[in-house]
């Protein structure tokens, strides 16, 4: 199967002196669910904010779906973007504004300029909004506030903007990590199925190796900006892990375990 997304040689230099990606070399295909783990600092968030040029890259290429994102122009950018969906670490949420509009944010690609400053959703756009907030387990809080919500809830609110979009991809900056273990477990859960159900691929970054595990088609291992592992779960050994987690172990499980626990 073709790769919808391509990376070659891509190079992320922040000042003189800190080489936070070096080389990276990844294939991303339809339907495969990412997890890319690594110790703090590796260069997860660089990477994804690399994909969508939140950052942009020092050196390399990156075509998704055969668009070139390194070199794209605004207008380009703002079509590239529309296809990708986006989940914070800290949800990214308007706080003053309601659930509903914030999951609307996720149409804003896709509309016009003139409709989207004046927030003029189409009827379409808000049955869908309120239909994937009742999915995830929302409909009771469609209308408040997005600073009345648990972190949890939020995070859900942050899987309904991306879902919105109706993305071919979706980019998790480490969704989980503000988050207890049972939140945690019903986040991957909400974000593993929906990505399965509308067959959109996901790179989501993550500290927890156990989490990993269990839901990821496929792992990638990043140390010090390179990738030093590319494989399926049940490839990925202790040996390995203590490598790719060397000096900061402890990072692994976080709350990984806990998360079987929840289950
Ligand atoms: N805006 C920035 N300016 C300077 N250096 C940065 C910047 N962002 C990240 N870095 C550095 O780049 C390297 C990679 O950071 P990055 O945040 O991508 O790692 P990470 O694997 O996502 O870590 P974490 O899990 O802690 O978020 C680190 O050395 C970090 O200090």
């Amino acid at each position: 199967m073709k790769p919808m997304l391509q990376i070659h040689g891509l190079k992320k230099q922040y000042g003189t002196s800190t080489v936070a990606l070096n080389g990276i070399d990844l294939e991303v295909h339809p339907n495969e669910f990412i997890a890319v783990i690594g110790p703090s600092g590796a260069g997860k968030s660089t990477l994804l904010r690399c994909i969508n040029r939140l950052i942009d890259p020092t050196a390399g290429s990156i075509a998704f779906l055969d668009q070139e994102i390194v070199g794209a122009n605004k207008k380009q950018l703002r079509q590239i973007r529309s296809q990708i969906g986006m989940i914070f670490q800290h949800y990214n949420l308007v706080d003053r504004l309601s659930v509903l509009e914030n999951v609307l944010h996720g149409r804003l690609g896709q509309m016009s300029a003139f409709n989207g400053v004046f927030s003029r959703y189409s009827e379409a756009d808000k049955l869908q909004a309120i239909a994937l907030l009742q999915k995830l387990g929302l409909e009771e809080q469609v209308y408040k506030r997005a600073d009345e919500l648990s972190g949890g809830q939020k995070q859900r609110v942050g899987i309904c903007r991306a879902l919105a979009q109706k993305p071919e991809l979706i980019l998790a900056d480490e969704p989980i990590a503000s988050l207890d273990p049972n939140s945690s477990k019903v986040v991957m859960d909400s974000l593993y199925a929906n990505c399965k159900e509308q067959g959109i691929a996901c790179l989501v970054n993550l500290h927890q190796v156990d989490v990993a595990k269990r839901y990821a088609t496929r792992i990638v291992g990043i140390k010090s900006g390179r990738v030093v592992f590319d494989g399926s779960p049940e490839e990925l050994t202790e040996r390995m892990t203590q490598h790719i987690y060397e000096g900061k172990e402890h990072q692994m499980f976080q709350n990984g375990s806990a998360i079987e626990q929840a289950v």
